[in-house]
């Protein structure tokens, strides 16, 4: 696939081994590491600008309506409801509930409206804030599940993924130093004590069934007795339409044996609108009225939302969502990132939090040094410096990458294995070199002829060719700036889809971007 920017056209594709091969895309950190003359890897320069930019925006169904709040001292009924229209139309597509939704979209408007921004706040990073924690109070906090003794007892439709779920729950809390035990009640499904005694052993927790048993009570009873020593006893009941009256009044006779803790309504994330239905005969089923939502195979397309109606309908909050089939892809519900899941884009949260940090601990957001200014003024080897603190501070760069929407997933398994590791290591390298420069050679890394590296070399204890290096990065990094220099925001998008959207000769990156691209649409 190529590209072209400014008269020079660039190019990227899939080589026979699986590396990208970014001819001709000046690298910031990592120099052509086979003397082939090609430049392997994606540059960390791209991860830095793709990173702002994504700061700068929501994602790119909300990009341009934002924009229209740029500059603007006062925010119009219009420029709410184009907002909301755009984030209505992402929950919606991740099912949902339709009077959610429009809760929400109420919520916004009214407070966008009607509350004063705190001094010194941009209309557009007010509306940023509504928005989001409007979000994190339609999706809820995590269900409380204190690390200590405890019956949980889970519950719901056919096949959701209640037997998955009691395993990966006690792996999970195995992992958590506590001890579980998986007690399986479901006679119903032929294969069913199979299944979770298998699963059991795989996250090598106690399990207790009956396999000759066709009373689900009695082995609820016998499992809490032969399971006591446990810290945390999961139950595991079988699976049950919520109009299937006999085995509703099954589940009520195992709820009244075991009087859990907690009761957790495990629900498919394709689940539509009859979550609301559903959720509430279980609801009324349990005395103490299900507490938590196990939101399972999110793996898949279904992004959850249905799960909402649910929450919303049971009073109660998500406790852990699936993502996979073993006993180890389960996590504790985090409201941004299913949030960030919610809307299609990357966790943006935990991307602002970590670049804010890392603006801060850099004096980035001093008044004398702007990441801006790079793109306009004179490019220093301080700059660089400053953006090499700024990366390094937001943690590996994988993970920054895997962060920012559209770059994660695909575009690392496509990077050679140690690809980060060299760049940070070389990262560390030309700091220690830089620490041995004047400010003359800071400033303006011109003047540094044979005898000045010789001179840096011995100083920092590293080879001179590390130093050519440096000032070689540092060309190049200043000439790609150039490029970048009176680039509007609409030709850095355009370069990005196309970077995305794969196709082309070459194999293309097909595997970058999916679901989570804010840039295309
Ligand atoms: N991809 C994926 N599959 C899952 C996940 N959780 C469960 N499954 C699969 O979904 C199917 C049903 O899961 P079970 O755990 O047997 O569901 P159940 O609710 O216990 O089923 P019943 O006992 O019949 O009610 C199995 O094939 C699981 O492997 C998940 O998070 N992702």
């Amino acid at each position: 696939m190529c590209f072209r920017l400014q008269d020079r056209e660039w190019s990227v594709a899939r080589l026979d081994d699986g590396v990208v091969d970014c001819s001709g895309i000046p690298t910031l950190w990592e120099p052509d590491r086979n003397g082939s003359g090609r430049q392997k890897g994606f540059t960390a320069a791209t991860a830095y600008h793709a990173t702002t930019m994504v700061l700068d925006d929501l994602g790119s169904s909300l990009r341009g309506t934002l924009d229209n709040l740029r500059g603007k001292s006062r925010i119009s009924e219009e420029d709410i409801q184009d907002i909301v229209k755009e984030i209505q139309r992402s929950l919606l597509q991740a099912d949902v509930d339709v009077s959610l939704v429009q809760e929400l979209s109420d919520n916004i408007k009214t407070r966008a409206l009607e509350e004063e921004p705190p001094g010194g706040t941009s209309p557009r990073d007010w509306v940023l804030r509504i928005v989001y924690e409007e979000l994190v109070d339609l999706v809820g906090e995590s269900t409380e599940l204190p690390l200590e003794e405890q019956t949980i007892m889970l519950a719901g439709l056919q096949g959701s993924g209640k037997t998955t779920t009691a395993a990966k729950m006690a792996w999970w809390f195995s992992k958590k130093g506590l001890r579980p035990a998986v007690i399986q009640t479901d006679t119903f499904r032929p294969g069913a004590y199979d299944q979770a005694k298998q699963m059991a052993e795989r996250a090598e927790v106690e399990f207790y069934g009956e396999p000759d048993s066709d009373d689900p009570v009695q082995i609820a009873r016998d499992g809490l007795e032969a399971t006591a020593d446990a810290d945390v006893q999961i139950v595991d009941t079988a699976g049950r339409h919520a109009l299937e009256d006999d085995l509703i009044e099954e589940l009520e006779q195992i709820d009244r044996t075991v009087e859990p803790d907690h009761s957790l309504l495990v629900l498919d994330a394709a689940i539509g609108q009859g979550a609301k239905d559903q959720a509430q005969k279980f609801d009324e089923a349990i005395a103490e009225g299900v507490d938590g939502v196990v939101i399972t195979k999110l793996d898949g397309t279904a992004k959850g939302g249905g799960a909402l109606a649910a929450v919303n309908e049971t009073d109660s909050t998500i406790a852990f969502l699936g993502a996979g089939e073993t006993v180890k892809d389960i996590e504790r519900f985090e409201p941004s990132g299913f949030i960030s899941r919610l809307l299609g884009m990357g966790d943006l949260k935990q991307l602002t939090e970590r670049v804010e940090r890392a603006m801060e601990e850099t004096g980035a957001e001093d008044e004398d040094w702007d990441p801006e200014d790079m793109l306009e003024g004179q490019f220093t080897l301080k700059d660089m410096r400053k953006q090499m603190e700024t990366m390094n501070k937001m943690g590996p760069l994988d993970q920054v990458m895997d962060m920012i929407p559209g770059l994660g997933g695909g575009l690392m398994d496509q990077l050679p294995d140690d690809a980060m590791d060299v760049t940070q290591e070389r990262m560390r390298d030309f700091e220690v070199v830089m620490d041995s420069m004047t400010e003359e050679e800071l400033e303006n890394p011109r003047v540094v002829g044979q005898s000045r590296t010789e001179r840096i070399a011995k100083g920092s204890g590293k080879p001179e060719e590390r130093i050519r290096e440096l000032l070689q990065q540092h060309k190049q990094m200043e000439q790609m700036l150039k490029q970048f220099q009176g680039m509007g925001d609409g030709d850095m998008e355009r370069m990005m889809q196309q970077m995305q959207g794969g196709g082309g000769g070459g194999g293309g990156m097909g595997g970058m971007g999916g679901g989570g691209n804010p840039f295309g649409d």
